[in-house]
């Protein structure tokens, strides 16, 4: 048992599939077997509905090279399969002049390497499967045809043998992200209806499971391992096959035996527009909402099944005895009820006996149910092995027939909605603190600045105003002693007023100089009264001035501080406005919150709802649900049927120019088979006999193409000849060269201007297929003697001659050869034949050794060899044959006596006629000619010609005196 180098995750238990459709006729609606990797896998998501896309069952054939055995044993055998890859066509020969073609998705040729088998026949179902859908890929074929080749190749010591499974795999883990997907992997085998786990192998009898609802299966006790690198997958695959071994090694049996199934499953996790996401809830009948703009997250789970089928032939095998005979009887019935399903299905059938064996069970899904599925059918060359080839040939055309619905695998995460909104809510939460702190700190802040700006106001309001008291206590003072200097004054005058009055009154004698002196007196002291007066007043004056600014001054401050104290309230209400806006975007972020709760007490009630609701959906609900779609499914299946039969029949106008082609070839080979029938006229009633079916078919099929040769017209077909298109110019000219093998077609192609057409077809084509089908058409015009001199005076014999010399193909050796043959009977064109080279061409054709072209060779030189004697008979010719001339000689001698008959037929009248006239009997002795003269007389096998050679040999005196030198004959 193979170990493994790091730990695996092992869990019991495949979890069951998301609810798909029932099993169930789908609408037949062919698709391409591989459409661009993600563009259209990208693009089938758009464009899917609700109920599924229509994917009919895809079926490619693989062709196993030859072995070594194959390569001794059928050496002798004639091919049985003819592949036509780039028409999607197989053939399968009945018989050497009967065949069937059967058309396919893809046929890959024994040359497909393995990542071609895989880009075609399962990259489309990996796809599909990460995107959602469950696919299938399954092999089928007899023993040893590569079905586990093509499969379980694990490509260990080539990259490029790298078969299916592992390719898949590592296409499965490079898309997927570990952080939230999972890939797990089941790998077990079915033998004698009983489902063995090879990854647990003693689990030897689990069962199967299916959902009654919705019919999707599965193998709840099978052992699932998680896979998160291609190293583990590898690994788990090698204890797989080494548990095989070794369950297969105790119960005596061998793989081929038993059905192995690889089953992965992908849970991958999606973000999804919720428009989108919102129709998926509602199918379900949900009315879940979710916020604008946002991605939700969706959970695919699909699975990929491989199927590695046991080898088709066991069910032909209930001969035997004993074990053997138990395995046959179970394998017929797995492998027959898989057929009756397929044939069922195929028929559109009311019954599938899917409960009939445990493998329709398991493959419930594929055929007919939600899954894309791809079959590659696998067969072998050996014609030893026919039977079983075409009964997988009709298996696998069957299985094209089959229409599956495929269905998209995807669920709504509540868990992870519900983590998100718990997160979401957190986030809101924490925000919703933070805000509130922040505002709580600003306010505070404020608090502060309010106090500090209250105290400031109310100190300065105190400053201002004690100065303004000492101000008005200062102004007071003043004032007082002012009116105290005045009062002081006004007293002193009114003393000296007095004063003076007395002195008047008492001294009125003391007169005039008294009296003057007095006044003086009087008056100066009155001046310095006065100016003592007007020194106090004009102080007082200034003490008001500087008393007055103060208080201006005062007054200015005072209007600051009011400023400064209104511009403090304005701060305080911007910061009560601050404080609003806060308070407002707090309620927001509440009512936010609020809201979001009330998202999530929806969600958690809408999943309570959606579970209660799926326990309760009535039977009555289901049933008419199920019939109106059943009703919208016949819909349509109308509109399809529809389609197809437009389909049809444009296909089949499209395919009329096609079909004429191909029953040129089918006549070609025909012809292969019927050597130069059609040109030289003389056809063997032996070979009459055997071919009369054939000719019927031909005859049908000739009567078809000149239906369709009235239909379209000669003028439009001949006219196709000159396309640009190489593929209408191929098709074109098969259809004219099929009309010119009919007598009554030859002369109106030559009036129409067909043989220029192919003339310039033989002599510009670069393809060989053009080339040869042309030249095959030149040859069959050239039977009619009028056109043999058109060809020559169109310089025909040229261009025959340039192709005679550089073609390689037989085929085309052979047209060629044919043609040239037909003019060598033409005794008009003799000498003209010979100078543009015709019978040097027609011997250099020698060098193919195909036994067909040295038929037509021989056919040449017996039809020129014929000419000559005619003429020198009618005394037109004199000389050495210009065939001897032209070195013809050694060739015919040579081959005279070749097995190949109709080669030596030719050669024997061909021999004959040179002898018919003297001046080559010099020449013929030489060469040995004359030997084979005396064997053609005794042995020929048709008496016309050992007569011919009889009378010749006694009538040359050459070859009398030669003979009478030996004296062998008598
Ligand atoms: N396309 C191919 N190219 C080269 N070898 C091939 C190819 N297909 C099959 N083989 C070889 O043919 C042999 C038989 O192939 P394989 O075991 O895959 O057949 P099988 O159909 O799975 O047989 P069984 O039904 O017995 O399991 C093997 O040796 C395989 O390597």
């Amino acid at each position: 048992m193979v170990r493994l180098e790091r730990p695996l995750t092992l869990t019991t238990g495949v979890k069951q599939a998301t609810p798909g459709v029932p099993n169930g006729a789908a609408p037949p609606r062919p698709k391409a077997i591989s459409p661009p990797l993600s563009q259209a896998r990208r693009g089938s998501r758009n464009g899917r509905d609700d109920a599924g896309v229509a994917g009919r069952v895809r079926v490619a054939v693989r062709l196993r090279p030859r072995n070594t055995e194959e390569l001794l044993n059928d050496a002798d055998f004639a091919d049985y399969v003819e592949l036509m890859p780039e028409l999607k066509r197989l053939k399968l020969r009945k018989n050497s002049w009967d065949c069937e073609t059967f058309q396919f998705d893809e046929i890959l040729t024994e040359t497909a390497s393995q990542k071609r088998v895989y880009e075609v026949v399962a990259k489309p179902v990996v796809e599909s499967v990460l995107d959602g859908y469950n696919g299938t890929v399954m092999a089928y074929g007899q023993t040893g045809t590569g079905k586990t080749f093509t499969l379980g190749k694990l490509g260990e010591e080539d990259a490029a043998d790298r078969g299916i499974m592992v390719r898949a795999l590592e296409d499965i883990l490079a898309d997927v992200s570990f952080d939230q997907d999972t890939v797990t992997v089941s790998y077990l085998q079915l033998y004698m209806e009983t489902v063995q786990d090879l990854l647990a192998p003693e689990k030897d009898n689990i069962t199967i499971a299916e959902d009654p609802k919705t019919g999707d299966v599965s193998l709840p006790g099978a052992t699932s391992v998680e896979i998160r690198d291609q190293k583990s997958f590898i690994e788990l695959l090698q204890i797989g096959e080494a548990n095989r071994f070794a369950a297969n090694t105790k119960l005596n049996t061998e793989s081929s035996r038993s059905h192995s199934l690889l089953l992965v499953n992908v849970k991958k996790t999606v973000r999804v527009k919720p428009e989108r996401e919102l129709a998926t809830l509602n199918e379900n009948g949900s009315s879940l909402q979710s916020p604008k703009g946002q991605t939700i997250l969706t959970v695919r789970k699909s699975k990929l099944l491989i199927v590695d089928l046991a080898g088709s032939e066991r069910v032909n095998k209930s001969g035997s005895e004993g074990l053997l005979l138990e395995e046959a009887k179970f394998i017929n019935l797995s492998l027959t009820s898989l057929g009756k399903c397929i044939n069922a299905l195929a028929e559109n059938s009311p019954h599938v006996p899917i409960r009939d064996s445990k493998l329709t069970r398991l493959l419930r899904d594929s055929f007919g149910g939600t899954a894309r599925t791809s079959l590659i059918i696998t067969i072998g060359p050996s014609p030893q092995h026919r039977g079983e080839t075409t009964s997988t040939i009709l298996f696998g055309q069957r299985a094209m027939k089959v229409e599956n619905m495929m269905k998209l695998r995807e669920e709504f995460d509540y868990k992870s909605l519900c983590k998100k909104l718990e997160t979401d809510l957190d986030r809101l939460i924490a925000e919703n603190e933070r805000q509130t702190k922040l505002v709580l700190e600003a306010e505070e802040e404020m608090q502060i600045k309010v106090e500090e700006a209250r105290t400031s106001m109310l100190e300065t309001e105190s400053r201002s105003k004690n100065s303004l008291q000492e101000m008005a206590a200062e102004s007071e003072k003043l004032q007082k002693e002012h009116r105290e200097t005045v009062f002081k004054l006004e007293k002193e005058r009114v003393r000296l007023e007095q004063e003076l009055k007395d002195s008047l009154q008492g001294l009125s004698t003391a007169k005039e100089v008294a009296v003057s002196e007095k006044e003086m007196q009087i008056q100066s002291e009155r001046a310095r009264n006065e100016k003592e007066l007007q020194d106090c007043m004009e102080r007082c004056q200034r003490k008001i001035t500087e008393m007055t600014e103060k208080f201006e001054s005062e007054r200015l401050q005072k209007e600051k501080l009011q400023r400064r104290l209104q511009d403090i309230e304005d701060g305080l209400t911007k910061k009560d406005k601050v404080q609003l806006e806060n308070q407002e975007q707090l309620q927001k972020l509440a009512r936010q919150m609020e809201s979001e709760s009330q998202l999530r007490e929806e969600a958690e009630k809408e999943l309570a709802d959606r579970k209660s609701q799926a326990s309760l959906v009535s039977n009555e609900e289901s049933t008419q649900l199920k019939s109106e779609v059943e009703s919208l499914r016949q819909e349509l299946d109308e509109h399809h049927r529809q389609k197809e039969r437009l389909e049809k029949d444009v296909k089949n106008l499209k395919q009329q120019l096609l079909h004429l082609s191909y029953d040129h070839d089918e006549t070609r080979k025909f012809l292969d088979r019927e050597p130069a029938r059609a040109w030289c006229g003389s056809e063997s009633p032996m070979s009459l006999n055997k071919s009369s079916h054939m000719r019927e078919t031909i005859n049908g099929q000739r009567a078809t193409i000149a239906k369709l040769f009235e239909q379209v017209g000669l003028q439009k077909i001949l006219s196709l000849l000159e396309s640009e298109d190489v593929d209408v110019r191929v098709h074109a000219v098969k259809v004219v060269a099929n009309l010119a093998a009919e007598e009554a077609n030859q002369e109106k192609i030559v009036e129409a201007g067909g043989l220029g057409s192919l003339l310039r077809l033989l002599q510009n084509s670069e393809d060989e297929t053009i080339r040869r089908v042309a030249a095959g058409a030149i040859a069959n015009l050239a039977m009619n003697e009028t056109n043999q001199e058109l060809i020559m005076a169109q310089s025909g014999i040229k261009l025959l001659a340039r192709t005679a010399n550089e073609a390689e193909d037989a085929q085309t050796l052979r047209m060629v050869a044919g043609a040239i043959a037909n003019l060598c009977g033409n005794d008009k064109l003799q000498g003209r034949l010979r100078e543009e080279g015709g019978i040097k061409a027609l011997l250099s054709m020698v060098r193919s050794r195909h036994g067909d072209v040295l038929a037509q060779i021989a056919r040449g030189v017996a039809n020129f060899a014929k000419c000559e004697s005619r003429a020198a008979a009618q005394g037109q010719r004199k000389g050495r044959s210009l065939l001897i001339e032209d070195g013809a000689l050694p060739w015919v001698v040579a081959n005279a006596s070749t097995e190949a008959s109709p080669v030596r037929r030719h050669i024997e009248l061909a021999l004959c006629h040179l002898a018919q006239h003297e001046f080559n009997a010099k020449d013929l002795v030489e060469a040995g000619g004359l030997w084979e003269l005396v064997r053609i007389s005794k042995e020929c096998s048709r008496e016309d010609i050992r007569s011919l050679a009889r009378r010749t040999l006694t009538a040359s005196p050459t070859f009398q005196a030669e003979l009478r030198k030996v004296q062998t004959y008598p």
